[in-house]
């Protein structure tokens, strides 16, 4: 099945030169992009899309979520709103809710929150467990998550429960609960942070998970300074999120693991970065808003040489929206990024967090976060003639059309 759409006035391809194509068709086959250039050298195709003079840009890469919950804490939200500060301990009211619930109806929930960020242009997306918090849970969200989700992080350690000695549960996280995950997982977090795991605890969890063949990230520098972003460099983690509260040694940390990696090599097809890459920092703005901290500093650290990622955090405590567009929007109109930018933090970025930034047909793999031949056909297409209106227009659901490797999805 072949698709070619045409009367595309905005391609932002977020390719290694990034390049912004205007008046341009895109050809999809099957799951990949086949086809990119002026519509009247077009190869023919099974099916036409005429994008009426709207923008295309690469499916939102969503590369932090927590998906596999059930329960409500609008109380908590309520509480904040009126002067509250945020702290770890509301996962606990989460994680009595999701013990509480079936398999059946924590897949249906979750499926229903995937339904609702692919509706608004996600096409790749992460989540994580962490409101199980015993072996028998921890195992059952990863493997449901492994239904849902593109990617699966394992956050055993996103809080000590209650009664539990911190010790002891560190070491259930790190021996028995990690083995049960493990068939279903590619990535490991700890909340290092107050109220949760200690640095020595967060290294413990690292450590053993880094030895069981797990991927890295650090949920880290959210309600303060600390040791969050240290630990996540020092242990070469994908990505190091919130970083709301960060030293200048902690900038230099994150500026100096990405000086081996070469961004952009756009002469081999259009794959992008080589060499190591470092550790990326990610910004969630919807979080920061609804627990009023201050906004992470993502203009400093693009200044400072940062690649950094925005994801949604959807999660019912911190971040219950999976609107990639809000995070965008806010990124543009708070944080002080270019509209450029923040589209590539959403989508490139996220894919770079992810470790799936790279890859077209020579390899095997199908780069996601961009648009270039040979990567995954994950396409969004506006309701607007550029990318600039999701900054424009705040708050505007601009979400026209959406192709996840290469199939149409629902828009609501
Ligand atoms: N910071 C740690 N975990 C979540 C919040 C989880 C919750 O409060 O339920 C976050 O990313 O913000
Ligand atoms: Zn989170």
């Amino acid at each position: 099945m072949s698709i070619l759409i045409t009367n595309i006035a905005e391609l932002m391809t977020q390719d290694a030169e990034q390049r912004v194509l205007r008046d341009v068709a895109v050809v999809i086959e099957g799951e990949r992009i086949a086809w990119i250039g002026a519509a009247a050298g077009a190869p023919a195709a099974d099916e036409a899309v005429d994008a009426g003079g709207r923008a295309v840009l690469p499916g939102w890469v969503d590369s932090h979520t927590h998906l596999i919950f059930a329960g409500d804490r609008t109380a908590e939200f309520e509480a904040r709103m009126a002067g509250e500060s945020y702290s770890a301990g509301g996962i606990a009211v989460t994680t009595g809710a999701t013990r509480a619930t079936s398999d059946f109806d924590l897949t249906r929930l979750a499926l229903g929150r995937v339904a609702e960020a692919v509706s608004q242009g996600t096409t790749y997306l992460e989540t994580k467990t962490g409101y199980g918090l015993d072996v028998e849970n921890e195992a059952r969200s990863a493997r449901i998550a492994s239904t849902v989700a593109d990617e699966v992080t394992y956050l055993g350690a996103h809080l000590v429960p209650a009664g539990a000695d911190a010790g002891e549960y560190t070491d259930l996280v790190c021996g028995p609960m990690l083995a049960a995950v493990r068939p279903y997982v590619q990535w490991a977090d700890v909340f290092c942070e107050r109220g949760a795991f200690s640095e020595d605890q967060s290294r413990r969890v690292l450590q053993a998970c880094r030895e069981a063949g797990l991927g890295l990230r650090v949920h880290g520098n959210q309600l303060g300074e600390g040791p969050g972003v240290r630990l996540a460099v020092e242990f070469g983690a994908a990505s190091v999120d919130h970083v709301n509260y960060l030293a200048a040694a902690d900038v230099e940390a994150l500026a100096a693991s990405w000086s081996g990696w070469n961004a952009g090599d756009g002469a081999a097809g259009g794959s992008s970065g080589s060499g190591p890459r470092g550790t990326v920092a990610t910004c969630l703005p919807a979080c920061d808003l609804s627990t009023r901290q201050p906004l992470a500093p993502a203009r400093e650290l693009l200044d400072a040489g940062v690649q950094i990622a925005l994801a949604s955090n959807c999660n019912p405590g911190t971040s219950y929206t999976s609107s990639m567009a809000f995070c965008v929007t806010t990124a543009v109109l708070q944080m002080r990024l270019s509209v450029q930018e923040a589209v590539r933090a959403a989508t490139y970025g996220g894919a770079l967090a992810l470790g799936r930034e790279r890859g077209n047909d020579v390899d095997g793999e199908r780069a996601v976060g961009s648009i270039a031949v040979g990567h995954r056909a994950d396409l969004h297409l506006l309701n607007a003639p550029s990318a600039t209106h999701l900054a424009y227009r705040p708050g505007i659901p601009l979400t026209h059309a959406v192709w996840r490797a290469g199939v149409p999805q629902r828009v609501r």
